[in-house]
C-alpha cells in the first residue's frame, strides 16, 4: 500500500483532487466523513462533547447540532482545542482501521487520506507522501460565499481556525496549485497520479 495524505485549507479543492484520484483507482479515506461517524449518537466522543459544551450542542433527536457547535468552536480557540482533543484521537483510530482494511483488500492499493487538519493533528510522518492543495485566501473565501452560502465573516473565521499556508508548505512533498481553472487542477492531479503509480511500481 502507498499511503498518501492530501491536505489543504478549507475550500482549497482537496475533495475535487480526491475525486479525480478515485476515478483513476485510488481508495479515498475522507477524514471529514470519519469525523461525522465518530460523533454519531451512542459514540463516546458525542457524550464527551455534550459534557464539555453543554446540552445546547445536542439536537432534539440526540444527534450533534453541528451548526451550534460550529458557532462556538470557529470563534473560540480554546473551545476548538477542547473539541479537537476529543475528536482527533477518535478520527485517527478509525482512519487507521480503514487504511488497514484497504491494505488487506489490495496490498498494492494507493490510499489517499483527504484530511483538512493534517498539520493541526500532528500526524505528518505516518504517510509515504504529503500532498498540499493550495488556493489563495480570497479564492477560498469566494468559493465558500458563492458555493456554500457562508458569509464572508464565517468563511474567514473558518480559515483563521486552521494552520497557515506557511505551515502546510513546510510539510509538503508535492503542491497542487488549485487557484487557476478546474482543468488546470485536474491536469496536475493526473500528473500526481502518474507519480503515485510510478512509486508503487518502483517498490514492487
Ligand atoms: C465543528 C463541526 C461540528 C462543524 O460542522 P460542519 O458540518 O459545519 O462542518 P464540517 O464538519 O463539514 O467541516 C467542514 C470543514 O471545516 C473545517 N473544520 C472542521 N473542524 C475543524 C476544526 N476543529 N478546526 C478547524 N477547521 C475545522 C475543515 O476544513 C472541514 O473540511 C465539525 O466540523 C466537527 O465536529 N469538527 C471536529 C472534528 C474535526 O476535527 N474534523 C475535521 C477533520 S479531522
Ligand atoms: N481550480 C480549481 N480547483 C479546485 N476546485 C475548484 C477550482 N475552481 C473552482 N473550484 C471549485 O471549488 C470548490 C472546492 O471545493 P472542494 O470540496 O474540492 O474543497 P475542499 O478543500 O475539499 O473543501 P473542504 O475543506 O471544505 O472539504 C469546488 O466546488 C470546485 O468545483
Amino acid at each position: 500500500m502507498l499511503l498518501v495524505a492530501l491536505t489543504g485549507g478549507i475550500a482549497s479543492g482537496k475533495s475535487t483532487v480526491a475525486r479525480r484520484l478515485q476515478e483513476h483507482g485510488a481508495v479515498i479515506v475522507d477524514a471529514d466523513q470519519v469525523a461525522r461517524q465518530v460523533v454519531e449518537p451512542g459514540e463516546p466522543a458525542l457524550a464527551r462533547i455534550a459534557e464539555e459544551f453543554g446540552p445546547g450542542v445536542i439536537a432534539a433527536d440526540g444527534s450533534l447540532d453541528r451548526a451550534a457547535l460550529g458557532a462556538i468552536v470557529f470563534n473560540d480557540p480554546e473551545g476548538r482545542q477542547k473539541l479537537n482533543a476529543i475528536t482527533h484521537p477518535a478520527v485517527l483510530a478509525r482512519s487507521r482501521e480503514l487504511f488497514a482494511a484497504a491494505a488487506e483488500a489490495d496490498p498494492d492499493a494507493i490510499v489517499v487520506y483527504d484530511i483538512p487538519l493534517l498539520v493541526e493533528a500532528g500526524r505528518v510522518d505516518e504517510f509515504d507522501l504529503r500532498v498540499v492543495v493550495h488556493a489563495a485566501t480570497e479564492t477560498r473565501v469566494g468559493r465558500m460565499v458563492e458555493l456554500r452560502g457562508m458569509t464572508r465573516e464565517e468563511a474567514l473565521h473558518r480559515i483563521n481556525s486552521q494552520a497557515t499556508d506557511t505551515d502546510r508548505f513546510a510539510i509538503a512533498d508535492v503542491v497542487i496549485d488549485a487557484d487557476g481553472t478546474l482543468e488546470q487542477t485536474l491536469e496536475q492531479t493526473d500528473a500526481l497520479w502518474e507519480n503515485l503509480r510510478a512509486r508503487v511500481r518502483g517498490s514492487a
